[in-house]
């Protein structure tokens, strides 16, 4: 039997609370992987119709605005992801605190916010999984760190990294850690993108096609991300097999490093990190308020 099929996720009922970016990434993944018909997946906005409506049409989920009868798809579900933004958390979550029961599984993955706080916000003795998963588990490539609370169960956890696992990888990791996860995985596509984007300007700049452009840059970033997972060695190593003594690839890291290529790319995961820790600190500071 397969661990999905042990943990029983096929019969169970799903509610995403947030309707953005994220919250899609994980149920589109859910769903090309085939671990819950769409049918058991509910999805709740505080507004915006439009947006649902199209949600409803591509995956074949339930969407409801705010308001109408989301008491209920909150009541029955038993795993509810929280997927708004930092700010509107604590809000949302004094919200929904009336129909959550410590028979649920509460899996948020909103940047910064703490498994205590989500404790103060919803009651003590619910179970709660604190992720920062990212959006490349819409094709399943996602990268997740985990962390529980106390009392949520092994069957739980099984539960909860059947479901990552089927849209990527994961890392179990100590609470405190997740700040770090955020810079590191969590804005970690945007970091990888803003290099494409600027590898593509310059392809175009020396005077190649947009479409030759793009297409030679997904692949360099494909093959040297899957040359360091295929062969296992280190990407210095790796870094240093292409660049031949006085050559074109030694030209180009010698303005990288003039540049602070590398300071900078360290720098910018540690304000991600921190930054994270800011939203959660005025989560908490709303709560006492
Ligand atoms: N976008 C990303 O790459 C990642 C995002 N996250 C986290 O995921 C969360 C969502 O991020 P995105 O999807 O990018 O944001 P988004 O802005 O695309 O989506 C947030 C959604 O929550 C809804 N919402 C706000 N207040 C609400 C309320 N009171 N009740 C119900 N729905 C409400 C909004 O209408 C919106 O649809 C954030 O907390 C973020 O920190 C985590 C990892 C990666
Ligand atoms: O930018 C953000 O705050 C979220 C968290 C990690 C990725 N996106």
């Amino acid at each position: 039997m397969s661990l999905l099929t042990q943990t029983g996720i096929a019969s169970l009922q799903l509610c995403f609370y947030g309707a953005g970016s994220m919250a899609e990434a994980i149920v589109r993944g859910l769903i090309n992987e085939k671990l819950v018909e769409p049918k058991r997946i509910s999805m709740l906005n505080r507004q915006n119709e439009e947006r649902l409506a199209e949600l409803h049409e591509k995956y074949g989920i339930q969407t409801i605005v705010q308001g109408s009868s989301n008491e209920s798809y909150l009541r029955e579900a038993d795993i509810i992801f929280l997927a708004m933004k930092p700010k509107d958390a604590a809000e949302a979550l004094t919200a929904i605190k009336p129909f959550i029961s410590p028979k649920q599984l509460i899996i948020s993955v909103i940047a910064g916010l703490s498994i205590s706080s989500i404790e103060q916000l919803l009651g003590g003795q619910i179970p709660v999984v604190r992720t920062m998963p990212n959006t490349s588990s819409t094709i399943g490539l996602g990268a997740t760190g985990i962390s529980y609370s106390d009392v949520v169960t092994p069957q739980q956890r099984l539960l909860t990294e059947a479901v990552f696992n089927s849209v990527g990888i994961n890392a179990i990791v100590d609470e405190p850690l997740q700040q770090a996860v955020t810079g590191v995985s969590g804005s970690g596509p945007a970091y990888v993108y803003y290099f494409m984007e600027a590898m593509m300007e310059a392809a175009g700049q020396l005077g190649l096609p947009p479409e030759a452009a793009k297409e030679l840059v997904v692949q360099t970033v494909l093959g040297a991300a899957e040359m360091v997972r295929a062969t296992g060695e280190e990407p210095s190593e790796l870094r240093r097999k292409v660049t031949s003594p006085n050559g074109t690839t030694q030209a180009a890291l010698e303005i990288m490093a003039e540049n602070l290529f590398s300071e900078t790319i360290i720098k910018a995961v540690h304000r991600s990190a921190e930054r994270a820790g800011e939203l959660g600190a005025a989560i908490e500071r709303s709560i006492s308020e």
